[in-house]
């Protein structure tokens, strides 16, 4: 087998007496989504702090297409193709839709932000951050306030800022949350799409969603993966049930 794209190697982190990831190992390989899910509290965002540098590990690792990366912090993993998208949302709401992606696409160009007025000229950036527009079904709304996009288009475009770093793998935590469902329909479908060009590692209690979309899912309890496996097998997992699906499998 081809070697992971992502890959997180006994990953452990406590806060006090309390493990919050216990031993964590789990791999996200070319063109698939590997979506993370289990109970609130379970170590989900914990575990995607560690694997984007917000947060440093107690002991393990995190490898990119085979580099340790573990000892680089956000803006670096960023810069080697780590592309996150948040819970709360980083983008600039009166700004239009536009220059948010090419706020994305000059971050990545490594030049200060307070060239975005010659960077509207700058004719590969706006080439990169029309295309990401285009990619995330938002070419039409260029010159949109972002402000005046809808919940569930501001996540399309905060795909578009991280796809203007052509990433080579994505982490998202919660897309669906908040979302309609028009809005997670749609996100459902560019999500669908975009594992050809990056895989996800997703945290999403939206199990519709998880279930339409996962390759892979593993089950995070206590800090401890329990089960990894596919969409059928996870169903079909005794353990599982018990620890968390309940009645909704
Ligand atoms: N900075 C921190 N300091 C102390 N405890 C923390 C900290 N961050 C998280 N925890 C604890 O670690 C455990 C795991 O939390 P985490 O937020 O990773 O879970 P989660 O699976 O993402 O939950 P949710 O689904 O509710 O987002 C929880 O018990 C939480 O209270």
């Amino acid at each position: 087998m081809t070697e992971p794209v992502l890959e997180t190697r006994n990953l452990r982190k406590a806060f006090g007496a309390l493990t919050a990831t216990d031993d964590v190992s789990l791999t996200l390989r070319a063109g698939e989504i590997h979506a993370l899910i289990g109970p609130n509290g379970a170590g989900k965002s914990t575990l995607i702090a560690q694997v984007s540098g917000a947060l440093a590990p107690d002991a393990g690792s995190v490898l990119l297409e085979g580099r340790d990366v573990t000892a680089r912090d956000t803006a670096a993993r960023a810069r080697a193709g780590l592309a996150r998208t948040f819970q709360i949302s980083q983008l600039a709401m009166e700004d239009t839709v536009l220059q948010n992606a090419l706020l994305g696409a000059l971050g990545q160009s490594g030049r200060p932000w307070r060239f975005l007025r010659p960077a509207l000229a700058d004719r590969s950036l706006r080439d990169r951050a029309e295309a990401a527009l285009e990619r995330a079904d938002l070419a039409d709304f260029a010159a949109t306030r972002t402000a005046d996009l809808s919940h569930g288009q501001r996540r399309q475009l905060e795909i578009a800022v991280a796809l203007t770093l052509q990433p080579k793998a994505f982490l998202m935590d919660e897309p669906m949350a908040g979302l309609g469902m028009e809005g997670s329909a749609a996100l459902t479908r560019l999500l669908d799409s975009l594992r050809a060009e990056a895989p996800i590692l997703l945290v999403e209690h939206d199990m519709d969603a998880v279930f339409a979309l996962a390759d892979r899912i593993s089950v995070l309890v206590y800090g401890r993966i329990i089960a990894t496996g596919t969409v059928d097998e996870i169903r079909a997992d005794a353990a599982v049930r018990d620890a968390y699906l309940g009645e909704t499998a």
